[in-house]
């Protein structure tokens, strides 16, 4: 390894990640710990550089103050603590050090360097993945999206064609999305990159199925069987790659925090298929995931794309989907983007898409009656997707997508702009 560490151990405090972001911004790596490491375990991290001890409003867990093992106070290494009143280091901080204060402790008196950077880190994962799968080879589940693109990238440069990419095209991705796929990690990485075509399987399960809920259900559900299918065929492979990040496992509960969601990832394939998982990216926030697909050559709209459902675009297919329908869901969507991206408001607004729900209205078209579909479109801002605020789109771009829309797609006569906050809305319709 090559980076420095500080350990932060979570003794109860909320802002662990933000401590962890500030040291990082400095340039020095850290990771979160249990409050309750043993001796063995800290020393078996690699340049561990110093700790922070660092307490907060959940220090009661199960009726019980945590608390530090003693032993840890007799090491060498350097330590301060952050509101933890039992706690017995020298230097002591009731709130967060500021940027000048973290910084004294980290260089001056860890004599940390400030040595983490993409391409440290790219190098130390490199000879990680080598030294973990040796000779063997790694199924990877490769989506497209920003996760699953950067740890296919990192495997190949590591393993090259050790390294076995499923795409799944589930007939549900936006417009071009697979060919890209194909393009970026076939044509120009040269990846071993199987290419599964499910679409009239996909739609096949879902004709006629209206629920939310039993839509991502079947979609999930048949994700899993089509990829086991792919697993099954390939022989000798006894790893898989998942695109797991630092919020993934932060997020999966620590001794103090209660579980905010369990991480799935590629989760539900059967007992029998056992694989040894590769994480190469399960230490990095996701601004760095990006900065780290840019250092390994991904184009930039790969590793900034805007979030996107697993479902895709089933999910703004509203109620039970139809051919004609995702095919006009799909063009509406990709004008959408188009014009998002002319006029720069792909770089500041957080997400933005077009729904169809599933019924008709009255139109006139070449002087005639005609029956259309109607093209919702929502741009929402967020920063934690738990609440989300509304983009103010200028009417002249708003009527401009509009009259492409109506052009461009002939079966939809009717686009309208979704202004709903979350809550009460949520951010996708189903
Ligand atoms: N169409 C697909 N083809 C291949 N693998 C997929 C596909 N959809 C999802 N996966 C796999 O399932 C994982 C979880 O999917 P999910 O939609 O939750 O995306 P995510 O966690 O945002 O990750 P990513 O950014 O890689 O899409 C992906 O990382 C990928 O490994």
């Amino acid at each position: 390894m090559k980076q420095d560490m500080i350990v932060i151990l979570d003794l109860g405090s909320t802002e662990n990640t933000v401590i962890a972001r500030q040291i990082r911004d400095l340039g020095v790596y850290s990771e979160i710990h249990p409050h309750d490491i043993t001796v063995e375990e800290l020393q078996a991290l690699d340049n561990v550089k110093g700790i922070i001890l660092n307490g907060g409003e959940n220090r009661v867990v199960d009726g019980q103050e945590v608390q530090v093992r003693d032993e840890l106070y007799g090491l060498s290494y350097p330590m301060i603590s952050i509101d933890y009143p039992q706690s017995k280091c020298e230097a002591q901080y009731q709130e967060l050090p500021d940027d000048a204060a973290m910084k004294t402790f980290l260089f001056e008196t860890c004599k940390a360097e400030a040595n983490w950077n993409m391409k440290n880190f790219i190098e130390d994962q490199v000879e990680l993945i080598r030294k973990q799968v040796g000779d063997k080879k790694v199924l990877l589940a490769l989506s497209g999206g920003v996760d699953s693109s950067v740890v296919a990238a990192m495997l190949i440069k590591a393993i090259g064609q050790q390294l076995v990419c499923v795409h799944v095209n589930h007939g549900l991705m936006r417009k071009n999305e697979s060919e890209g796929v194909v393009k970026v990690f076939r044509d120009e990485l040269h990846a071993n990159l199987i290419y599964v075509d499910a679409t009239e399987r996909f739609l096949g399960k879902l004709d006629g199925v209206a629920d939310p809920e039993e839509k991502r259900k079947i979609i999930g559900g048949e994700f899993i069987r089509v990829f086991e299918e792919e697993a099954r065929k390939l022989e000798g492979i006894d790893f898989l790659g998942q695109g797991t990040i630092y919020p993934d496992i932060i997020e999966s509960g620590t001794k103090t925090a209660k579980c905010v969601k369990s991480h799935h990832n590629v989760g539900g394939l059967p007992e029998d298929l056992q694989f040894e998982l590769v994480e190469p990216l399960k230490q990095l926030f996701k601004d760095e995931v990006r900065a780290c697909g840019i250092e390994l050559g991904l184009p930039a709209e790969m590793v900034y794309r805007q979030p996107f459902p697993g479902p895709g675009l089933g999910v703004r297919c509203l109620g039970a989907i139809t051919r004609d329908r995702l095919e006009a869901l799909r063009e509406a969507d990709a004008i959408l983007r188009d014009e998002f991206a002319k006029s720069g408001l792909d770089k500041t607004v957080w997400q933005y898409f077009v729904a169809i729900p599933d019924f008709k209205a009255v139109g006139v078209r070449d002087n005639a009656r005609s029956m259309g579909y109607m093209a919702v479109i929502r741009a929402v801002n967020t920063i934690d997707a738990m609440t989300a605020t509304i983009e103010r789109i200028d009417y002249d771009l708003l009527e401009r997508i509009a009259d492409r829309i109506t052009a461009e797609v002939t079966s939809i006569n009717r686009v309208v702009y979704e202004i709903t906050k979350k809550p009460v809305a949520t951010i996708e319709f189903e």
